[in-house]
């Protein structure tokens, strides 16, 4: 797909330390594509610049991380302006899911080449807030609470394991009464993820096979324990794409999370806070572009 003009918003405080501005003009300069950039600041962020861009350019690209690329998909969905994106962050994990070049370069001669289409995705809603990739609450979310920017910007990715094994020594299990498509469960759990995407944002691994960001479904894994023997079950689950006992798995549309005080939980990159979590699948209704020969494994 070839577009006539684009516009890329800019996060400079996101992961990657690399000259963005030069490789967007190395690559663009000749590509006859009309191009700008917008920066954004604590002040003009990249949710507030996506919604103004809608209907001033072809294609929004975010150049940044999962923070960025999920406040651009919330300011687009439901609107025909695709996103495209080049990976800035640190796991980049939506990039991953797309099978997006991580290498920014590679992803601007992506979008320049034109061997690319638009397919459109899932997002979610978790109390009143979309989000594109997943909702974590338990030690996942404490993880990625206390992965904070001086940990990111020394260890990259290794400060999510760093933080992890932080916070699995000070876990304690939380009860959670799961409403899923009706039915009741009460579950004891350290973690509970409801996911859209099925990457994790550490190579190829993914939660379990067949999650993707166009399956309609969004899935709910809880893990019960987080002793050794555990852990090592649960590596060898993603490794292995099997199912094992230590994650309980639903796959359903819509999900209402109770527990019996407010916790802090993670709607994508923000923090919010609740007792009662109501999720559900939007499908379908964000435009993103990706490599013309991308599949989603579909079921
Ligand atoms: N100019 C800026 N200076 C400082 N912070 C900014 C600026 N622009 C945006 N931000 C903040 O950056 C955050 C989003 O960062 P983003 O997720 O894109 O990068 P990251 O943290 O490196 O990525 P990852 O989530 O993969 O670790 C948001 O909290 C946003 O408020």
């Amino acid at each position: 797909m070839h577009f006539k003009n684009i516009h890329i918003i800019i996060n400079p405080a996101s992961g990657k330390e690399e000259p963005i501005l030069s490789y967007l003009n190395t690559v663009l300069i000749d590509s006859g594509i009309h191009w700008d950039v917008s920066v954004t600041t604590p002040f003009r962020q990249a949710f507030d610049i996506a919604k103004w861009l809608i209907g001033k350019t072809d294609l929004i690209v975010i150049y940044g991380g999962d923070g960025s690329i999920a406040e651009v998909g919330r300011a687009l969905y439901g609107c025909d302006t695709p996103m495209g994106i080049i990976p800035g962050g640190t796991a980049n994990v939506m990039s991953k899911e797309l099978g997006i070049p991580q290498d920014a370069v590679d992803a601007v001669k992506l979008i320049a080449g034109g061997h690319t289409k638009v397919i459109t995705i899932d997002m979610a809603m978790a109390n009143q807030t979309p989000f594109l990739l997943r909702v974590n609450l338990g030690i996942m979310a404490d993880m990625i609470l206390q992965t904070n920017r001086d940990l990111k910007n020394n260890f990259g990715q290794l400060a999510y394991g760093i933080s992890a094994i932080q916070t699995l020594v000070q876990s304690a299990p939380m009860q959670y009464k799961l409403l899923i498509d009706g039915q009741e469960f009460n579950e004891e759990g350290v973690t509970l993820t409801v996911t859209n995407a099925g990457s994790i944002g550490f190579s190829d691994f993914s939660f379990l096979p067949d999650i993707n960001v166009t399956d309609g479904y969004l899935d709910v894994i809880l893990m019960n324990n987080t002793d050794l023997t555990s852990l090592l079950r649960v590596a060898g689950t993603m490794l292995f794409q099997t199912e094992s006992d230590v994650l309980k798995h639903w796959r359903c549309k819509q999900v209402t999370v109770t527990l019996n005080q407010p916790v802090s939980y993670i709607c994508d990159d923000t923090e919010q806070q609740s007792s009662v979590i109501s999720i559900k699948i939007m499908p379908r209704v964000l435009k993103v572009l990706v490599a013309d020969n991308y599949h989603a494994h579909v079921r």
